[in-house]
């Protein structure tokens, strides 16, 4: 299953991209990471931070949320009390990421309401089988992992591989969003092999050149990616010479909407689609 966009109150949130933190990096080189990934197209930023208190995820829920500025939706790993909290504190927090020994996901949609994100750490056709006799409406989606090795995550379960991935995520009862050891390379095999998306860490975040790192990632997953074509026609007030003085019709070909269907910056206004040529 490969639903790309879930399209809760909070939303719609697109799971193509979802950046998640990494507490090894510093907070101003991390919210340039943050900034640069919901640039790129990150639908779904998660604050992961095992190693603070509950009271440092708060103080980080409110930098990544001024960062995020309501570009993305902006989710909290396994604490639904750092995600109410900082609710109750007026950030705009779209849900949580919870892992297989955390509370109970219907306990999380209970309490964040209908309109949260939820996501839940599944890797094994067990967790699979307990994903899918929960309440319709539970789950948004599944983290599925490890693709490969990686230091982000000491003591992680065994590495997939984009063909583990793909012959896993057959059996998936809901959206499934890749992660571990995830970069460029593979995301776009990721995403043939039946992922809504891919969780990045290290790759984003800890990169020399953040912004090329996420747009690399953005474009592998098809984020942003200019289709079809459009006839532009308009009129147009020429300055310059006097031979270019006079108003003069403009008729131009260009690219009008997204690869997900949704409307280029220069939808509606033709012309200036046409003359921008790619809409990305
Ligand atoms: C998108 C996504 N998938 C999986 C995980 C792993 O979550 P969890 O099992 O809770 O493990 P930790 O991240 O807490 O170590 C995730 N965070 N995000
Ligand atoms: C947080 C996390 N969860 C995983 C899982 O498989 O459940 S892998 C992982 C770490 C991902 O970091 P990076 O992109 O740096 O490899
Ligand atoms: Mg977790």
């Amino acid at each position: 299953m490969s639903a790309t966009i879930v399209d809760r109150a909070t939303g719609p949130w697109d799971l193509r991209l979802q950046l998640v933190t990494d507490e090894r990096v510093e907070r101003p080189r991390l919210r340039r990471a943050v900034d640069a990934a919901v640039d790129a197209g990150a639908g779904v930023v998660q604050l992961r931070a095992k190693g603070a208190s509950a009271r440092e995820q708060l103080d980080l829920l409110a930098e990544l949320d001024a960062v995020i500025a309501g570009r993305a939706a902006l989710i909290v790993d396994d604490r639904l009390d750092v995600a109410l909290a900082a609710r109750d504190a007026g950030l705009r927090i779209a849900g949580v990421h919870l892992g297989q020994s955390d509370v109970p996901p219907t306990t999380a949609r209970r309490l964040l309401g209908e309109g949260a994100l939820v996501g839940w750490t599944a890797n094994t056709l067990e967790h699979f089988a307990a994903a899918a006799v929960l309440p319709a409406g539970t789950l948004d989606y599944l983290g599925v992992g490890v693709i490969h090795p990686t230091a982000t995550k000491p003591g992680h379960p065994p590495a997939l591989g984009v063909d583990g991935f793909r012959a896993l995520a057959a059996h998936a009862p809901l959206p499934c969003v890749a992660i571990g050891g995830v970069t460029e390379v593979d995301a776009g095999e990721l995403v043939a092999a039946g992922a809504a998306g891919v969780a990045v860490v290290s790759r984003i975040c800890a990169a020399d050149d953040p912004a090329g790192a996420a747009r690399a990632i953005a474009d592998a997953v098809g984020i942003g990616v200019g289709v079809g074509v459009g006839v532009g026609v308009g009129i147009e007030a020429a300055v310059g010479t006097a031979a270019e003085a006079g108003p003069r019709i403009a008729a131009q070909v260009g690219i009008l909407a997204r690869a997900d269907g949704s409307p280029g910056t220069g939808a509606g206004d033709p012309v200036s689609a046409a003359n921008e040529g790619i809409v990305r």
